[in-house]
């Protein structure tokens, strides 16, 4: 699958060891505009070595270097030649095999602590403050460092608190430079790739575009290739990246798998085509998902069964274009993204925390090769490609929904009626939020019917048994973490009314105020 996407130049390996900011790291060396990709700590150092990597990182993680079973790395990586830029847990196992001391000397930082930098012309400080604000996330320290390393900074408690070799090219801080609380982080960071490992600023999403064409162009050759059209950024994105590389070789199919919202397929069929210029199949497959989603109330089990049916309707799609004319359809097109990756547990390691559709849902018995041009990158990201492909602004945009739509946002069975009603609640919100001019402040609202869940409430003087309607807003930078927004209380005042007074069987509205973590963003 991803394996057809050729190696991009100058990539920077990003060695996870189960940190928080995995992720974050790496999409801090892109906005230095350098390729990086996230490896997990479990591939052998010669696989991460054939990558050809410029450069690796070595992230933090919740383990103790002194532990049986925490993860390690062999000294060869520190002997290949490669510059390797340590953080938190990372610095510590480089510090330790390297001949270093670390133990837990009850010397804990947790959150915002001052630097003390011992020398302001090292590679990694170079221009920076000799006091500066660093996030700390450990329990453990190094107390002495390898030999042949100068240590270029401390705290009040920790003697060591970063330390350099540039003839070797190893570096490492006890800190999190990713976050953006240590104030000179990116510096530091972009100090290590340009100055210690010598890389240079080039990486743009443009290289994503012209990459993303050749590969492409390779991969399908004379095919023809059909793609997954949603209507949201990531497979607008996707389609665009596509066309451009294949041309008229491509059709879209939409399915209306009746879990979309009020007025998207009809938004679909006129300006997306209007905007692109695509050539667009729609298919009505309402019937079809809601008899196979009958009697199901078990969040995946939703989830892999909506997984399964769009690939059937793909089939179908494919059948019928080939009846028309030309070559075979062997190619399916989806805009996947990385965190669609990362949460349906596809990393080595990571957990899955729920089945994208597109990934995790996806049915065994797939017989199209998978084209997915996005599968690297964070929504911020695409949004840029986006924009450099010249995607109109409404569409770069938009708010994400998800694939299975309306399905994970009914706790509960999905019914017919359930989704009639789900559909009003969530266009009143909708129109509400954008009435207040609050689209671009939220990252996306979901609206959630607690479809098993009733309550008495009190409607005309008479006794109502209804169900609650939850209103999910949140902020976010790539939705891998996300906070809910502090929408204004007259805003939410007007959409709960509205809510209740003209959707039937709903009695009350109430307002979902947790973070993720520990909450997802949607619910199921
Ligand atoms: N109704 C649909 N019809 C056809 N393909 C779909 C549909 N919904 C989702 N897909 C496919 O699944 C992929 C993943 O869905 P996802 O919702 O993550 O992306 P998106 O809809 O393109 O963008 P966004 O995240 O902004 O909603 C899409 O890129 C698309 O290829
Ligand atoms: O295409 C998709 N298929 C899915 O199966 C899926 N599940 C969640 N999402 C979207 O992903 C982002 C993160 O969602 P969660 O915090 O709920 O995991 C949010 O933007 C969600 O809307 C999905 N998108
Ligand atoms: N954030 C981290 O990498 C922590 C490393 C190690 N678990 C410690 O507590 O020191
Ligand atoms: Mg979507």
């Amino acid at each position: 699958m991803s394996s057809a996407t050729p190696a991009a130049p100058d990539t920077v390996l990003v060695v996870d060891f189960g940190a928080q900011y995995a992720q974050l790291i790496a999409r801090r060396v892109r906005e230095a505009r350098v390729y990086s990709e996230i490896v997990p700590s479990t591939m052998p150092v010669e696989e991460m070595l054939a990558k050809n990597p410029a450069a690796i990182i070595l992230s933090g993680g919740p383990s103790s270097v002194y532990e049986a079973g925490a993860p390690r790395l062999g000294s060869a990586i520190f002997e290949s030649g490669v510059p390797v830029f340590g953080m938190c847990y990372g610095f510590q196992l480089m510090a330790q095999v390297l001949g270093g001391t670390v133990d837990n000397t009850g010397a804990r930082e947790y959150g915002r602590t001052g630097l003390h930098v011992a020398k302001s012309s090292s590679t990694l400080f170079e221009g920076t403050p000799a006091e500066q604000a660093v996030w700390m996330s450990h329990g453990d320290a190094c107390s002495a460092a390898p030999e042949g390393f100068t240590v270029t900074a401390s705290t009040d408690v920790v003697p060591v608190a970063a330390f350099e070799n540039d003839e070797k090219k190893l570096y490492g801080v006890q800190y999190h430079p990713e976050v953006m609380h240590s104030t000179h982080g990116q510096q530091v960071l972009e100090h290590f790739l340009y100055r210690g490992a010598g890389l240079t600023p080039s990486w743009t999403t443009g290289n994503v575009i012209d990459e993303q064409v050749q590969a492409i162009r390779e991969q399908v050759g004379d095919k023809r290739a059909i793609c997954g059209l949603s209507g949201g950024v990531d497979s607008a994105v996707a389609a665009a990246l596509v066309q451009k590389a294949i041309g008229s070789q491509l059709t879209c199919v939409y399915v209306d798998h009746g879990l979309m919202r009020k007025g998207e397929t009809e938004q679909v069929e006129k300006d997306f085509v209007a905007a692109t210029g695509v050539q667009l199949k729609v298919v009505d497959a309402e019937e079809r998902f809601l008899e196979a989603l009958a009697g199901v109330s078990d969040p995946e089990e939703k989830r892999k069964i909506i997984g399964r049916e769009f690939i059937r309707v793909f089939e179908q799609a494919q059948a019928e274009i080939v009846a028309d004319e030309g070559p075979a359809v062997e190619f399916l097109v989806q805009g996947t993204l990385y965190p669609d990756v990362v949460e349906s547990g596809g990393g080595t390691g990571t957990a899955n925390i729920k089945s994208h559709h597109n990934v995790g849902g996806l049915p065994e018995d797939l017989e199209f090769q998978l084209v997915e041009p996005l599968r690297k990158l964070f929504k911020d990201e695409v949004r840029m490609v986006g924009q450099e492909l010249g995607l109109p602004e409404e569409i770069v945009q938009r708010q994400p929904f998800p694939g299975p739509g309306l399905g994970i946002r009914i706790v509960g069975e999905v019914t017919k009626e359930r989704l009639d009603l789900l559909r009003e609640a969530d266009a009143i919100a909708r129109e509400e939020l954008t009435v207040a001019g609050l689209d671009r402040d939220i990252w996306q609202c979901p609206v959630v019917l607690l479809a098993d869940v009733r309550s008495v409430g009190v409607q005309g003087d008479g006794r109502t048994y209804g169900h609650p309607i939850v209103l999910r807003p949140v902020s976010s930078e790539d939705a891998m973490t996300a906070d809910w927004s502090r929408l204004p209380y007259d805003v939410l005042a007007r959409i709960s009314t509205r809510i209740t007074n003209e959707v039937r069987d709903v009695n009350r509205v109430v307002l979902d105020v947790t973070s993720k973590p520990p909450g997802t963003i949607e619910w199921e």
